[in-house]
């Protein structure tokens, strides 16, 4: 029996590689300075990753780009909940809540979302007792220092050791706050405070973290490491090298894939999934 999350109701199975897709409450694009937030473009994305294919949305309402400034946790909620609201009511696949805040947790949970999705390891006050009390799966993330300054010339003896030590550490302290080992993923947070080369060893070694006892999810999706190895300045044109880079998360072990361009994500998995049910060749005595 393969594990399968319970995500306030609604089930992720984790038998294969899974994809969750990535649904960012942005500005609308005619207002003055984002001061309104297009639910309704974010609430349609949604529906059509989910047509897609997708087996998991992930909502989130602050970009945590480097020099994106900081979102109060009202603007936030302004920004995720009516998304999360009418996405829990149309669609029947689980939603994430990707925040490091508490209040938004609770709220999200309350109006529907059925997983913690913390680009900050639960780290902020009260995070962890937050998730614990809401009982449903999180994602404990790495992260190098701060947004702010995470891409500053980030450096690491060992990226993987540190990472590794770093998620181990992060499991215990979940669990010592009441989290059930079951409800735990674990994800080396790609960009998050990493030169592409830290990006390449953490994809290469991923299988290290599967150690760990718990599902490792991946997120390279259109990222600038992408950008980089591609020669691709525009994200929108990233979608090759992301479900590349994502074959190669879901052969390392990973099994969750936090992705942008889900249509081909979900096609380059079923390729993926038909060799691996090929039997292995019998050896002969
Ligand atoms: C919320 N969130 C993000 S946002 C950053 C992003 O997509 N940047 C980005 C996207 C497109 C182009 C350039 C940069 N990345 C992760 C991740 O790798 N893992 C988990 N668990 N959550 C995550």
């Amino acid at each position: 029996t393969s594990p399968q999350l319970d995500c306030n109701g609604r089930i992720l199975r984790l038998d294969r590689p899974r994809v969750m897709g990535i649904v960012n409450v942005t500005p609308d694009s005619f207002s003055d300075g984002g001061a309104h937030f297009d639910a309704e473009a974010a609430i349609a994305h949604g529906l059509k990753l989910a047509e897609e294919g997708a087996d998991i949305l992930d909502v989130g309402g602050e970009s945590t780009r480097p020099g994106a400034q900081a979102v109060s946790a009202e603007e936030e909620l302004r920004r995720v909940i009516p998304v999360i609201e009418r996405l829990a009511k149309d669609a029947a696949l689980p939603i994430s809540i990707d925040t490091s805040k508490p209040e938004v947790m609770r709220a999200a949970i309350e109006a529907g979302a059925g997983m913690v999705n913390d680009v900050y390891g639960l780290r902020r006050e009260g995070a962890l007792d937050a998730a614990a009390a809401l009982g449903v799966p999180v994602v404990l993330m790495h992260m190098l220092g701060e947004p702010r300054s995470m891409q500053d010339a980030p450096e690491y003896d060992d990226v993987v050791g540190e990472v590794h030590r770093f998620l181990a550490e992060r499991i215990f302290a979940a669990e010592m706050a009441g989290i059930a080992k079951k409800n735990i993923l674990i994800d080396p947070g790609f960009g998050f405070g990493k030169t592409t080369a830290h990006n390449l060893q953490l994809l290469a070694q991923l299988r290290r973290f599967t150690e760990l006892g718990v599902p490792v999810l991946a997120g390279l999706s259109r990222k600038r490491s992408i950008g980089e190895l591609t020669g691709r300045s525009d994200p929108r044109e990233r979608a090759a090298g992301s479900v590349a880079a994502h074959l190669i998360a879901a052969q390392n072990g990973a099994m969750l894939l936090r992705v942008h361009d889900v249509a081909a994500t979900v096609d380059a998995l079923k390729v993926w999934n038909a060799v691996a049910a090929v039997p292995a060749p019998r050896k002969d005595a």
